[in-house]
């Protein structure tokens, strides 16, 4: 008997880890002594896998959709897939009574299911699905008009009937994890039968940011309160309770010469960008399973900027220009994103439906606002990708040297002061620590989820730079002298932020990337009927947001090493904490749609949010 079935290079069908889900897979190699196969998915990913869970090819093909197992998985399968075709569909008195043109919107409405769905059942590490909460393989297929698609659906259904639980999880959580599934079903199908024309992107929509007039006026107050902060931090007592210094006008603000220094950084950050050098990767997959290519070179970029920096202080070139000039830097970056922003939605007007963010309304001012376009590029130039990191971030870093040159140079000082090191080297950790782990931006929700629109243009060029930067501005001309026993508590305080939010990301972005990689063995997880699972344990068992908790106490960090005197140095943890309350709330909203009830169950499992037995 052969100790193998089968042979390296075959292409046969893999069941991706936690899933009841099959996809093509390439044999690399067999190892006799464990009898698990190497097996590569077609997004690169490697794994172990069983004999049991692979299928050559011919065993999907084959079968038919109407099959009559009574295997209890095959009845699982049958089941479902009478059970979603009801809900899924409109009341047939209701279809025969509708006008052809609601007839036409039922017929579309499907067709987006269809091709929001499909990247989910061919691309395992899928990330495309925030519209949608329903078990992609159930989808009723009558209308699809495209054999490939049709083919696809056949395959994915059949997957379904081969549900045989994946060796990673312990088998007593198989019982909880089967209870799971069945509330699940019966959840997908009471959602699917209430919204089944709702998963439409564009229309009928809840606004997040208190929707039109919200964003409204985050568009016009947010550059208002920038430069009113800062004109209250120059003042020799910045405190609330003075009244607020009165706002210049902007032709009084404006220098062509700081426009063009702004042009000139943003110009040096595009060609380090282009550079061809760093590693390429694949983002998630879009909704029309496509993957967009990223390079990673962030660190590169990092390194060359500061090559940069310091030949021209070598030079002599004069930093204090940077400081002497805040104001009228912060207001040509607002332009700038300005200008940006319109550009982005004029152009967003001409690209196609399946381009769009699904955080997209069909509303022009909101819309403006959050972005319209998900990944706006040119070529292969990513707006968003670049802006995320490059500009701002890293002009954050030299803004903050700028500062520490200032203090220096208007308090009289030989060496910076011990609060302005903590700060610029806090600052400079966390920025360094972005760039070095940049692909872990490809998950994050800005990307995935939220246009590119004024509402990013604005955070990544002008917020992070200028607001991010103020501590170091404050301390400029506030100084705090901090005692070594002091900076050392808040080192400490910095350093366990730090693990927790480094920990919290790197063991999601590990597990997204390979949910069986074998240091993650020991982590429990959630089933859920996407195919991916929920950590509930570890970091992500802790709270259910532990990197915002790790953020928060770097924040906390960075401002208490400016003292107590004020609390203008404390705007950032107050602004920060609202920014990821308000966040997290945004994301728990999109994950109960994406996983449904085993995100309750998870809620259940990780009651708290952030702050453990607080919030
Ligand atoms: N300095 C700043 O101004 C800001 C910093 N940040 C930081 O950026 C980082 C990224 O934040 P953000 O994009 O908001 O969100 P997260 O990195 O927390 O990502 C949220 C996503 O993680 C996945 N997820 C949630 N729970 C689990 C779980 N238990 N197991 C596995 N996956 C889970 C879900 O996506 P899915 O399941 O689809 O993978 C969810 O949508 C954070 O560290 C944050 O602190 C954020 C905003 C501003
Ligand atoms: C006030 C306003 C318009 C807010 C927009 C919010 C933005 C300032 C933030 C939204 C998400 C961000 C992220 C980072 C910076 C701030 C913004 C742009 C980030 C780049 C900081 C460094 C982190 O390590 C990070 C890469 C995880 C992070 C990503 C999200």
């Amino acid at each position: 008997m052969p100790s193998r079935k089968f042979a390296d290079g075959e292409v046969v069908r893999g069941r991706w880890p936690g899933s009841s889900l099959y996809y093509e897979v390439e044999i690399l190699s067999h190892d006799s002594a464990s009898q698990l196969y190497t097996v590569k998915y077609k997004d690169g990913t490697e794994l172990e896998l069983k004999e049991n869970d692979i299928k050559p090819l011919t065993s999907f093909r084959q079968r038919k959709g109407g099959s009559t197992s009574s295997s209890p998985s095959r009845r699982r399968g049958s089941r479902s897939r009478s059970r979603s075709r009801s809900p899924g569909r409109p009341p047939k008195s209701a279809r025969r009574s509708a006008s052809a043109s609601h007839q036409a919107d039922i017929k579309e409405a499907r067709r987006e299911v269809e091709v929001k769905l499909t990247p989910l059942i061919l691309k395992p590490f899928g990330n495309s699905i925030s519209r949608y909460n329903g078990e992609p393989e159930h989808i009723e297929r009558n209308d699809v008009p495209h054999k490939n698609t049709q083919e696809k659906f056949n395959l994915s259904q059949e997957s379904s009937y081969i549900a045989t639980q994946y060796s990673l999880r312990p088998k007593r959580e198989e019982v909880k994890l089967k209870e799971i599934d069945s509330k699940e079903e019966k959840f997908v199908a009471k959602e699917l039968a209430v919204r089944t024309f709702e998963v439409t992107p564009i229309r009928a929509k809840d606004l997040e940011f208190g929707g039109v007039p919200g964003v409204f006026l985050i568009m016009f107050g947010l550059p208002v309160f920038l430069f009113l902060l800062l004109l209250m931090c120059k003042q020799k007592d910045p405190s609330l309770l003075n009244f607020p210094p009165p706002l210049p006008a902007l032709y009084e603000l404006w220098e062509t010469r700081v426009f063009g220094v702004y042009l000139l950084w943003f110009l040096i950050q595009v060609v380090f960008y282009l550079l061809p050098i760093g590693k390429v990767v694949e983002g998630t997959p879009l909704i029309d399973g496509r993957r967009l290519k990223y390079r990673l070179n962030g660190f590169y970029a990092f390194i060359l900027t500061s090559a940069v920096i310091g030949t021209s202080l070598f030079q002599g070139v004069e930093f204090h220009y940077v400081y002497s000039h805040f104001l009228q830097f912060a207001l040509a970056a607002t332009v700038f994103c300005v200008v940006l922003s319109v550009y982005l939605y004029m152009r967003s007007l001409k690209a196609p439906r399946n381009d769009l963010s699904p955080a997209s309304s069909g509303n022009a001012v909101y819309d403006f606002f959050i972005g319209r376009e998900l990944n706006p590029r040119i070529g292969t130039f990513d707006l968003k990708y670049f802006c995320e990191l490059r500009p701002g971030l890293i002009g954050w870093v030299v803004i903050n040297l700028v500062m520490l040159l200032a203090e220096m140079k208007i308090q009289d000082r030989a060496v910076p002061s011990l609060a302005m090191i903590l700060v610029n080297s806090f600052q400079l950790l966390y920025v360094v620590d972005a760039l070095w782990n940049e692909e872990a931006l490809l998950t994050t929700m800005d990307i995935i989820h939220d246009g590119f629109g004024f509402m990013l243009a604005f955070g990544d060029l002008v917020w992070v730079p200028f607001i991010y930067s103020f501590q170091a501005f404050y301390l400029v001309s506030h100084p705090n002298e901090v005692s070594w026993p002091m900076a050392s508590l808040i080192i400490v305080l910095k350093f366990c932020g730090y693990v927790i939010f480094r920990g919290a990301n790197s063991q999601k972005n590990a597990f997204r990337k390979n949910p069986s990689d074998p240091k993650l063995a020991h982590l429990k997880t959630i089933h859920t009927s996407t195919g991916k699972n929920l950590l509930v344990s570890g970091w992500w068992g802790f709270v259910r947001h532990p990197n915002y908790l790790g953020d928060l106490i770097m924040a906390l960090a960075w401002s208490l090493a400016c003292g107590f005197n004020h609390i203008l140095p404390y705007f950032y943890i107050i602004y920060f904490t609202m920014l990821l309350v308000h966040r997290e709330a945004r994301d728990e909203y999109h994950c109960k749609k994406k996983y449904g009830v085993a995100w309750e169950k998870y809620c259940q499992r990780v009651p708290y949010r952030i702050f453990p037995y607080i919030y």
